[in-house]
């Protein structure tokens, strides 16, 4: 890594994605701080980053915080890690968790906390982090989205909607601090084996395991040394694997290109992926279908 990330904040830092992103930048020479609520796994997480230490200086800082709620104290809490660990130069929001049930089965009460977790628990960071950078103008921000945050699958209408805003957010506040130098990725990771990853799929729908079967199962060190390597060069969006690359480009709209390669790369292929696209599209529609007949033909209730 180069002098640039040196100081570095993880929300979710303490468990799957994010203790892997920890490690992999620790590897590199960072000051890191991770955040999460759970101080027991917090520890844990730290003697376990710090065994990749590579000069005496590294120490990893932690803070205990919900990032969903209070804005103002996620902030407070937030401006003081920065005190003692510097400006930071790389924020990583990866603090999340997900869903999956279908739309009926889902209270309102779970749209919101997994709007206020997976959204808002990326916006009060940010707000954290924001000005100061735009004042050293350098900076970094990482959004992990999910490749659930680039098509909207079975039992995933709570946890994609989360994962779509991340998107809109981004883009947004990329065009408003390029200027300053202020770099943003958003990550789109496919299934990836982590505790939190294990938890999901032990209530998945039938139809979403099948349908998830499309993309690979990821390990999260391959998947953080990925997003580390793609926020480091400053791209804007993050892929991992065959299938995230071609839904990269496949949704990648009016997203900030990373290279004029990379934008014609798009231009040529866009085409021919829609066709890839429709073409799995029906075959999860009709995953769905089969299911359904399944569930009829056995006398299950819906
Ligand atoms: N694993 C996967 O298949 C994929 C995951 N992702 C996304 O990657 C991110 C990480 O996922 P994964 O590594 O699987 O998750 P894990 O469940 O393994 O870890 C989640 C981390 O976030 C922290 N966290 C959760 N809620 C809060 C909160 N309210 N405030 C502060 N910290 C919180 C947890 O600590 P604590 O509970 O102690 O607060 C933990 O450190 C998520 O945003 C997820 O949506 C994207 C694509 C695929
Ligand atoms: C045009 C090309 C099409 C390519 C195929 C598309 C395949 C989509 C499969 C998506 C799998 C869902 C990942 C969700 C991961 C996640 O966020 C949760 N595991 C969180 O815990």
């Amino acid at each position: 890594m180069s002098t640039l990330e040196e100081r570095l904040l993880v929300t979710g830092g303490s468990s799957g994605i994010g203790k892997s992103i920890a490690i992999e930048c620790f590897k590199q020479g960072a000051f890191i701080t991770i955040i999460a609520r759970n101080e027991n796994r917090l520890m844990k997480a730290k003697q376990e980053i710090e065994k990749f230490s590579v000069n005496d200086k590294q120490v990893v800082h932690t803070v205990s915080v919900d990032v969903s709620k209070d804005c103002t104290y996620v902030e407070k809490v937030l401006k003081q890690a920065q005190e003692k660990l510097g400006p930071v130069d790389m924020l990583v929001n990866c603090a999340g968790t997900s869903v999956n049930a279908k739309f009926e089965e889902l209270d309102a009460g779970r749209f919101e906390q997994l709007m206020a977790v997976n959204y808002l628990g990326s916006v009060y960071p940010t707000r954290a982090v924001i000005t100061t950078m735009k004042e050293r103008r350098l900076g970094r921000i990482v959004f992990v989205s999910s490749q659930a945050g680039q098509v909207g699958l079975f039992g995933y209408t709570a946890y994609s909607a989360t994962k779509f805003a991340l998107r809109g957010l981004a883009e947004a506040l990329q065009m408003e601090v390029k200027p300053y130098n202020i770099y943003i990725t958003v990550a789109y990771p496919p299934d990836t084996d982590t505790p939190g990853f294990q938890e999901e799929t032990r209530h998945k729908l039938l139809e979403t395991k099948m349908i998830s079967e499309a993309s690979s199962i990821c390990q999260p060190d391959h998947v953080a040394r990925i997003i580390v390597k793609d926020a480091t060069q400053g791209k804007f969006s993050s892929a991992i694997g065959v299938d995230g690359h071609l839904l990269a480009i496949l949704t990648s709209g009016m997203s900030p290109a990373f290279s004029i390669a990379d934008a014609f790369a798009g231009i040529i292929c866009m085409g021919l992926f829609r066709f890839i696209g429709l073409y799995f599209l029906t075959s999860f529609n009709s995953i769905v279908l089969r299911c359904m007949v399944q569930k009829e033909k056995s006398g299950k209730k819906d």
